[in-house]
């Protein structure tokens, strides 16, 4: 392929220091009729920061995540982002076209479940290219230079690009998600348990291949994950929730290796989840 590759930034740079805030969440709170999902919960998170939220089945993770990324409205509270211009935002307040391209291109999202992120009839290619093009390339030549690239950032063979997701492994899967979020150059990264159910060994070369890029990139992520150990290894900081609410939060190693309430003592000994 003789294209050349997509080196120059796709957006100029943004607006505003690395100590301001990108993404701001203020009493965020939301009810499924009368249950609590989760309930007050306040967080900032600043540019290439990654915070884990972690807590047993049913505390409230989801729910949480669903809130930030503007998936779920809130009960009460809101979220506020820095966009690229540098103003800021309450997430509420764009219309939904300025959301969608919020989630096409300054956001990505890699899901459990590889078939909720990925198109899977389209190829490899195609999930990468895609993107791309939703940002405005219609360059064929560097649209599929640019997918080569990715794939191969990811460890997947070139010769698989016109391969569709159907016909990979779980791992493979996994990682094309995470080309096909990272092709645009997102500043956050929303993640619901990206390595779970994999074989404890795909786990692993997953793991490191996200932390590599999450520092190459310098992304900013919200993991959820119920697996501290996955918490240790990616995050700086830490949110421990439960029954909606959250319990406790720090450096992740602070709270880990000496947690403050008794609930995350049980969970980091293992009593509460596996
Ligand atoms: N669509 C829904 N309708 C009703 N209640 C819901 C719905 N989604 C979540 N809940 C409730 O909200 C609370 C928090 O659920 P949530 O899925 O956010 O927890 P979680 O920590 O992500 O759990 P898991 O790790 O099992 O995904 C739970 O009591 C759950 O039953």
């Amino acid at each position: 392929m003789n294209a050349p590759l997509l080196n120059a930034p796709l957006f100029p740079a943004a607006v505003g220091a690395a100590d301001t805030p990108l993404l701001i969440a203020e009493g965020l709170t939301r009810y499924y009729g009368a249950r609590l999902g989760c309930g007050d919960v306040n967080l900032t998170l600043h540019p290439g920061e990654v915070l884990a939220i972690v807590g047993e089945s049913g505390s409230g993770k989801s729910t949480l995540l669903g809130l930030l990324s503007t998936e779920l409205a809130p009960s009460a509270g809101r979220v506020l982002y820095r966009m690229r211009d540098g103003a800021t935002r309450d997430l509420e307040a764009l219309t939904e076209g300025e959301r969608r391209l919020l989630l096409r291109t300054d956001w990505g999202f890699v899901r459990q479940h590889a078939e909720q992120g990925l198109r899977m009839a389209v190829s490899a290619g195609g999930n990468v290219g895609e993107r791309l093009m939703a940002v405005g390339e219609r360059h064929y030549g560097r649209i599929r230079a640019e997918a080569i690239d990715w794939l191969g950032r990811v460890e997947i063979a070139a010769e698989r690009i016109d391969d569709d997701p159907r016909t990979f492994s779980g791992g493979m899967r996994q990682r094309l998600q995470i080309a096909r979020n990272l092709v645009t150059r997102p500043r956050l990264v929303f993640m619901d348990e990206p390595t779970g159910g994999l074989d404890v060994s795909v786990q692993a070369r997953l793991l490191d291949l996200i932390r590599q890029l999450v520092a190459e990139f310098g992304l900013a992520v919200v993991i959820v994950t119920h697996d501290l150990a996955v918490a240790r290894l990616l995050s700086h900081r830490i949110m421990v929730m439960k029954s909606g609410h959250v319990i406790e939060e720090g450096l992740t190693d602070q709270v880990l290796d000496d947690p403050r309430e008794p609930y995350t003592q049980l969970l980091v000994s293992s009593v509460l989840m596996p």
